[in-house]
């Protein structure tokens, strides 16, 4: 069965000209909003879309391009009969998460006193695959990003990675395509200057062409047409394009 990618958003946090690097993924019936930015509501309806129709919300780490749009995600009604949004994240940024500024509007909210008040919370185990829907699983992998900060990186139908915003990891890359079957990365990018916090592309550039040739970049600056043609075998994932992601379960 396939799987559809489209980038609500592919900017950076500072972006001006690109939403934030945030994903809908559907599987006929099932949408899986993954991170939940300030921009993803004027996003959604971008496209269209309205978080109603989102299934479950996965968040990889707590910045504001990836968690901010959280206070209007838990005011929408969901279909479910608790009425609450799912949210899936791992155990360890549950509680972060709540004490989050970007979340202070949600304290106010009927007296609620934790996360699991206002989302229906799924706490996820990394390096564990869970199924969410038919064709589609999981796993969460633990990836440096922030010094202190946990950040996982997303493994999606055993052989698509996607970078939860993370430094660059060349032992990781080349562990993820030669011993766990990874045929495509999708790792944010910081165009110019030094990588502090995010991978640049000089550093992308200098992998074999064996992995370039598996990435796309996102999570890139306003400076993107600028480098366009100047990122060898890599090429950038658009926002609002409709991308299919292959499927490689042992068992489909
Ligand atoms: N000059 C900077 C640089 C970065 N930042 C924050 O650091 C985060 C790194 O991950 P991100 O998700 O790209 O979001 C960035 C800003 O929140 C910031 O607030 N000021
Ligand atoms: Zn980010
Ligand atoms: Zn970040």
């Amino acid at each position: 069965m396939t799987i559809y990618l489209q980038m609500l958003g592919t900017g950076d946090a500072f972006s001006t000209k690109y939403y934030n690097n945030n994903a809908v993924l559907q599987d006929h019936g099932y949408t899986l909003l993954i991170d939940c930015g300030v921009t993803a509501p004027q996003a959604m309806k971008a496209l269209g879309k309205s978080f109603q129709e989102v299934t479950e919300t996965l968040i990889t780490h707590i910045h504001g391009d990836h968690i901010g749009g959280l206070a209007e995600l838990a005011r929408t009604p969901s279909q479910e009969p608790h009425g609450k949004m799912t949210l899936l994240l791992a155990e360890t940024l549950i509680e972060p998460l709540w004490q989050h500024p970007l979340l202070e509007p949600l304290h106010r909210k009927g007296g609620a006193r934790s996360l699991a008040d206002v989302f229906n919370v799924k706490p996820l185990k990394p390096d564990t695959p869970y199924t969410l829907s038919p064709s589609l699983t999981l796993e969460l992998i633990r990836t440096p990003h922030m010094p202190g900060k946990a950040s996982y990186s997303l493994l999606l139908n055993e052989c698509v990675f996607y970078s939860a915003d993370l430094t660059f990891q060349p032992e990781l890359l080349l562990h993820l395509v030669h011993n766990r079957g990874i045929t495509k990365i999708l790792h944010d990018c910081q165009l110019s200057g030094r990588g502090q916090v995010h991978t640049t592309l000089r550093e992308l550039l200098s992998l074999p062409e064996e992995i370039r040739k598996l990435i796309m970049l996102m999570h890139y600056s306003d400076e993107k047409p600028k480098f366009e043609g100047n990122t060898g075998e890599m090429e950038f994932l658009e926002q609002q394009v409709v991308y299919r992601l292959p499927d490689c379960r042992k068992d489909t």
